[in-house]
């Protein structure tokens, strides 16, 4: 089965201003480490505690209109039952994994994200871009690893003791801690870093000796952010450069994705509007963003070790989210299915 292709009115509308709110937010989020000017807790914090309610929570929000969409064109109660379901199960066993294997369960949700973001590339590359090369499952499996390994290990290779704090945050309300782990020596960084500097080269290489596109206009685009990202998490304050890239990359190109697969929404971007199908986002987001935030309060004062800084409730906010995300995956994967890039 082929990849499900956009009507070129509807990806030309929504291609260019999602794809350039990343492009544009982490240039400017990469400007005060260019210039030498350290960014203070608050501010390195202030883009995940934005992900609330600025596309990051609301970007899984829609989960339970998105799904029904991408595969039947239509919302039933049944289809909200099986989405209802899905979280319920997955989330429910998740959740109840955190407090029983804290470590094993942050570890997991760094791996689960790679995953994530990496198939969140893979989308605005294949349908938004055009890209030719996508058109194989192998080429879409290798660029996804290689997408989400930027925000996901790049990091590490920078900034190993964030990194392990971080993690270590995660944990923590849950009685968790991260110690000494293989994973944050330097001889892990090196394997890993070279590990993943092989797979993105091939990769690159693969992609461009398979593009029919002359010139590469789109391949070069792939380069381009698959290089740009690649520095920006190497030097930007890791928790900064993935808050930025949640709201910004990641959920930005999510929701317009999300928006393409309603009848509506379609109609009004294929005569040149955004603002509507954006707005119509904002409703559809907005009731299941405020259940999250309830839920997050419940799940603050079941957790042994209630945070007590603005780092350990990021951490256990980001905690939740892992919760949500493990469902929301599934969604995705879906939605990957019935597209036909998987
Ligand atoms: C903040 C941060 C990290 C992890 C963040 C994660 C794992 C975020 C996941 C968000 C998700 C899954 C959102 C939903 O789509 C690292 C890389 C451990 C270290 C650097 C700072
Ligand atoms: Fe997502």
């Amino acid at each position: 089965m082929g990849v499900t292709r956009l009507d070129e009115r509807v990806r030309r509308t929504l291609a260019r201003p999602a794809l350039a709110v990343g492009w544009v937010g982490v240039a400017v989020a990469a400007l005060p480490t260019l210039a030498g000017v350290e960014l203070s807790t608050t501010a390195r914090y202030a883009p995940l505690v934005a992900s609330v309610v600025l596309f990051g929570l609301p970007h899984g929000a829609i989960d339970y209109v998105a799904l029904p969409r991408a595969v039947t064109g239509r919302v039933t109660g049944r289809w909200l039952a099986v989405v209802g379901l899905l979280y319920l199960v997955l989330g429910g066993a998740y959740a109840a994994a955190w407090f029983a294997w804290p470590v094993a369960s942050a570890l997991a949700f760094v791996a689960l994200t790679w995953l994530h973001w990496g198939q969140g590339d893979v989308y605005p590359l294949a349908v938004l871009l055009n890209e030719d090369y996508l058109d194989s499952r192998a080429r879409r499996v290798a660029t996804g690893v290689v997408r989400g390994g930027l925000p996901m290990l790049v990091p590490l290779l920078g900034h190993p003791e964030t990194y392990r704090d971080v993690v270590g945050a995660f944990a923590a309300p849950f009685g968790g801690n991260v110690g000494d782990l293989w994973l944050f020596a330097p001889d892990a960084r090196l394997a890993l870093g070279a590990a993943f500097a092989v797979v993105t080269v091939a990769t690159l290489a693969a992609n461009r000796l398979a593009t029919a596109e002359s010139p590469p206009t789109t391949w070069r685009i792939d380069a381009a952010e698959t290089v740009g990202l690649c520095a920006f998490f190497l030097v930007v304050p890791p928790v900064f450069a993935v808050g930025v890239y949640f709201c910004l990359w990641h959920a930005v190109r999510h929701v317009a994705r999300a928006v393409a697969v309603d009848d509506g929404s379609r109609r009004a971007l294929a005569s040149g509007d955004l603002r509507g199908p954006l707005g119509r986002f904002a409703r559809e987001a907005a009731p299941l963003t405020v259940a999250a935030l309830a839920l997050l309060a419940g799940f603050w004062v079941a957790v042994p070790n209630p945070p007590t800084t603005l780092e350990g409730a990021t951490g256990l906010y980001l905690a939740f989210v892992a919760v949500l995300t493990l469902p929301h995956v599934a969604v995705v994967t879906w939605m990957d299915r019935a597209a036909g890039l998987l």
